[in-house]
């Protein structure tokens, strides 16, 4: 039986539709769900960020089933993702009239989907493109999963989650806990700069980055790093500066080819599995991420939060600061407050 299934693979293709395998293959084959665990959703799979995170997900021991959504080419990511021989069942949806049936059942859904920038952009110039395309996912989501995990990658995020929130107030079906934006790849530039300046393994560092995912709302609270480390003013200057334009950084070294993709997906699959976690259960596991906050006076803001059984259960104030960084928090929230209200408004109005 075992040489029927080697041979038949071989020999019967993917859906062109769907990247599963034809109905041809024996019944032995059947795709039967592999090992327990969580079923997760990424919505514009087959983009720069999508690919190689579907790619990490796929090697996630917790996903038992991953769905990859796009409006092109999901059937052939899918098939190449599919062969993978890890535990997650993979099947891939192609276009909007597919897009509830790649919802339906999901416990978290990741969102890379719209335009990156190019070079001399904003993320919030991305805006008038991607807001429409998160508006109309979030609609699905509402119908179709509405107690899933919500990861929004799609920029500017700082208006995406607002979005996302509206959409699914306006559906009856908003839970404050379940809608992050992932800001994870701000903590990781931070730890990654952080340790280059210090010497040190960017492993053992944390560097908490508050506020939002946009130039001065990237907000690095180097007084609080872990390991405790002491920093010049030139130091800060350098590295807050950096870490608030690492996107730039990377858009201008593309020239013209998109933005951070290898980085972001490494971020998103490191913050959906820690949202995995801890939707199973695990204690302590705490990351960075944009929410519904009473923080401050903001109705949304990226602080550290502990997610759990029903996503964010916990939102950490952000502790002692010092002047520097509160004047960068006056100039971050300036920003932020108008990021949130277009994204409001881009529903209610
Ligand atoms: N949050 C962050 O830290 C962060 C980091 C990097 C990039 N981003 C953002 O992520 C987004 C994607 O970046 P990318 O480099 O992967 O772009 P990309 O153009 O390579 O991929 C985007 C994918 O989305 C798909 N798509 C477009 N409309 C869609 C729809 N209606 N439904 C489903 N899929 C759709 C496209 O077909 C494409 O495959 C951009 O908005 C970018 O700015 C965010
Ligand atoms: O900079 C961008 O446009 C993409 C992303 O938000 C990033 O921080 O890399």
């Amino acid at each position: 039986m075992q040489r029927i299934a080697r041979i038949s693979a071989h020999l019967n293709p993917p859906n062109l539709q769907t990247g599963e395998s034809s109905s041809l293959r024996p019944a032995s084959c059947r795709s039967k769900g592999g090992a327990p665990g969580f079923k997760v959703a990424i919505l514009g799979a087959a983009g720069g960020i999508g690919q190689p995170l579907a790619l990490l997900m796929k090697m996630n021991p917790l996903v038992s089933v991953l769905h990859l959504y796009d409006v092109v080419n999901a059937p052939g990511v899918t098939a190449d993702i599919s062969h993978m021989n890890t535990g997650a069942v993979v099947r891939g949806f192609l276009g909007q009239p597919q897009l509830e049936n790649a919802l339906t059942g999901m416990d978290l859904v990741i969102i890379p989907a719209g335009v990156p920038r190019k070079p001399g952009m904003t993320r919030d110039d991305l805006f008038n493109i991607n807001a429409g395309i998160v508006r109309t996912l979030c609609e699905g989501i509402a119908k179709c999963c509405p107690n899933a995990i919500v990861n929004v990658i799609s920029n500017p995020v700082n208006s995406t989650v607002p979005i996302a929130a509206e959409v699914f107030k306006k559906a009856g079906t908003y839970n404050p806990r379940r809608l992050l934006g992932v800001t994870t790849l701000d903590v990781v530039r931070a730890n990654t700069f952080v340790a280059e300046v210090m010497g040190i393994d960017p492993r053992e560092v944390n560097v908490p980055v508050v506020g939002g995912h946009a130039g001065v709302t990237i907000l690095p609270l180097l007084s609080q790093v872990k390991p405790s480390c002491s920093f010049t003013s030139e130091e800060i200057s350098y590295l807050t500066d950096r870490i608030q334009n690492g996107g730039t950084e990377v858009v201008e070294a593309k020239a013209g080819a998109g933005s951070a993709t290898l980085s972001m997906a490494y971020a998103a699959s490191k913050f959906a599995d820690a949202c995995l976690r801890g939707l199973r259960g695990d204690a302590d596991v705490v990351e960075c991420s944009f929410v519904a906050s009473q923080v401050t006076e903001l109705p949304f803001f990226a602080t550290k939060v502990r997610l759990g059984r029903s996503g964010a259960e916990e939102i950490f104030p952000l502790g002692p600061l010092n002047a520097f960084e509160r004047g960068g928090l006056e100039k971050a929230k300036k920003e932020l407050a108008e990021s949130i209200q277009k994204g409001v408004s881009f529903i209610t109005k």
